[in-house]
């Protein structure tokens, strides 16, 4: 796995990151060079002066969050894109599935995700964790859900008016290992509570809130997508973020998924 993973890097940018004798170099250049902080932010040293920030949900294993994964004018791009499809016109729509083939919007959407995640550095925090051979399920996104082709292969596109959320649950096990979930016009509390903790416990179970702010994008794998659910709850008294109850507006999501191989 790790001379895979070594090729990968090796072929992505340059001989500078593998070495002859199978250990990994001590002196990676600065960019790969992340994490260090105590916070547990992951930071990008882009010669390209990215400021993406990708940030764990600590309570929860295999949730990230990058806050400003696209600028202002990206999304307001995203949106036409999405509104030109005409999917997803009329009053009563609003919700639409693709399968299969991805419009290009939605190609370019994974393709920003990965190169989001490579820049983020995050293969020497994984050759870190993987070399100390524990917490590798405190990775960003483990490599073979990253290289995998295609990443992503359906998407859904929900819009929620005032007051809409949606139900606690768990993605279906159709899809593999793996969802990005990018939010756009508005912002929201999403609540993350554990598989089963509600039979489990006499007190009501915990929620995790995370704030989706427009222009986010989460990232679920592992224990965050599996053993835990995921909800938006978006009745009166629900939505609060650091004591104020959110204003809400229409909110629109792009959810990203892989669907399991049937044969
Ligand atoms: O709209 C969202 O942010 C969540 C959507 C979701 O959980 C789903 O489509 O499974
Ligand atoms: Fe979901």
């Amino acid at each position: 796995m790790e001379e895979e993973l070594k090729a990968i890097l090796k072929e992505a940018f340059g001989d500078s990151s593998s070495d002859s004798d199978g250990e990994l170099p001590e002196d990676q250049p600065e960019r790969f060079q992340v994490n260090d902080s105590s916070d547990g932010m992951v930071k990008p040293h882009s010669i390209f002066g990215d400021t993406h920030i990708w940030e764990p949900i600590k309570e929860i294993n295999g949730l990230w969050i990058c806050s400003d994964f696209l600028s202002a004018d990206q999304q307001s791009t995203l949106l036409s894109a999405i509104e030109k499809e005409g999917y997803l016109s009329g009053a009563s729509h609003n919700q639409a599935m693709r399968f299969g083939d991805l419009p290009p919007w939605a190609i370019e959407l994974s393709q920003h995700i990965r190169e989001n995640v490579l820049l983020s550095g995050y293969f020497s925090d994984y050759m870190d964790l993987a070399r100390r051979d524990s917490g590798k399920e405190k990775c960003l996104f483990p490599p073979e859900l990253l290289w995998r082709e295609p990443l992503f292969n359906q998407l859904i596109v929900n819009i929620y008016q005032p007051g809409e959320g949606i139900c606690a649950h768990v993605d279906l096990m159709r899809f593999e290992d793996g969802i990005a979930i990018i939010s756009l016009e508005s912002s929201c509390v999403m609540h993350f509570s554990r598989v089963g903790a509600e039979v489990s416990d006499l007190e009501p179970p915990a929620k995790i809130p995370v704030l989706l702010t427009p222009g986010s994008v989460i990232l679920m794998w592992g224990e965050a997508r599996y053993m835990w659910k995921h909800e938006i709850n978006r009745k009166p008294g629900f939505q609060n973020w650091e004591g104020r109850e959110i204003e809400q507006k229409r909110r629109t999501s792009v959810t990203l998924r892989k669907l399991c191989q049937t044969e």
